[in-house]
């Protein structure tokens, strides 16, 4: 079994660092929903702050992280943008839902047909043995098309309030004012993944054990328990 005091001898040695950097936890958030609803977009927006110039549909998963400050504490938001379309998710979706701490469901507000798809969404979840514990929030994107809208806020109210999640409607593309010109209203990109942030800031997160244990692109990381417990596994 893996000793965190050697590790951390064996990090030094690697990157000449005489102390280790202190640990940061992480949190994994998954958003998923139909091909086109803005997954990629939202995602990009909380982290880089922009809209992206373009985007192509999602193979597989990206992933995304910022850090971010709450309470005085530094915590590391890891996104799971994954990809809406069957033929690209297939041989990925049980790494999606491992070791999850929250789920964003998003829908198009201009797509009806997305909005339907919801409850075979979180029948996926309920076939993953996501946990009830686990916090999901539903988001109404591309509310700068408010003209375009085919689901009404009414309608997604009562269908997060019989799921009791939170709804959130948005525009990754410009979350300020509408296509007319006018205020939309929506919610801030920002504001919504903070939410969920604080939400999980009490739960026991994955910790980044900021040790050389990268295969590839694959970070080892564990959860708090398996680290009170003093076991070893990858969260990935
Ligand atoms: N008007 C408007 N367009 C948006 C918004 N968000 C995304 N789009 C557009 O919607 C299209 C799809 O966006 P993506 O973010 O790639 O969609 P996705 O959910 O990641 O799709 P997959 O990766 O195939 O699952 C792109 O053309 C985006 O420019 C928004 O808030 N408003
Ligand atoms: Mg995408």
């Amino acid at each position: 079994m893996a000793n965190i005091e050697n590790s951390f001898e064996f990090c030094s040695s690697l990157t000449c660092t005489s102390l280790p950097p202190p640990r940061t936890r992480i949190f994994k958030i998954i958003v998923i929903g139909d091909s086109g609803v803005g997954k990629t977009c939202l995602t990009y927006r909380f982290c880089a702050g922009k809209f992206p110039d373009k985007t192509e549909a999602t193979i597989g998963v990206d992933f995304r992280e910022k850090v971010i400050e709450i309470d005085g504490e530094k915590i590391k938001v890891q996104l799971w943008d994954t990809a809406g379309q069957e033929r690209f998710r297939k041989s990925m979706v049980q790494h999606y839902y491992r070791n999850v701490h929250a789920v964003v469901f998003v829908y198009d507000v201009t797509n009806a047909a997305s909005f339907r798809s919801l409850p075979a969404w979180i029948e996926e979840c309920r076939q993953h043995a996501l946990g009830q514990e686990v916090p999901r929030i539903l988001v109404g994107n591309k509310c700068d098309l408010r003209h375009a809208a085919q689901v009404s806020t009414d309608v997604a109210q009562q269908f997060a309030d019989a799921h009791s999640m939170p709804l959130f409607e948005t525009s990754a593309k410009n979350p300020y004012g509408n296509d007319d010109g006018g205020r939309n209203n929506s919610d801030h990109v920002e504001a919504i993944f903070m939410t969920v942030a604080h939400k999980l800031k009490s739960q026991k997160p994955l910790v980044l054990s900021q040790l050389p244990c990268r295969s590839g692109d694959t970070v080892t990381l564990r959860r708090q328990d398996e680290e009170d417990r003093g076991t070893w596994g990858c969260g990935c």
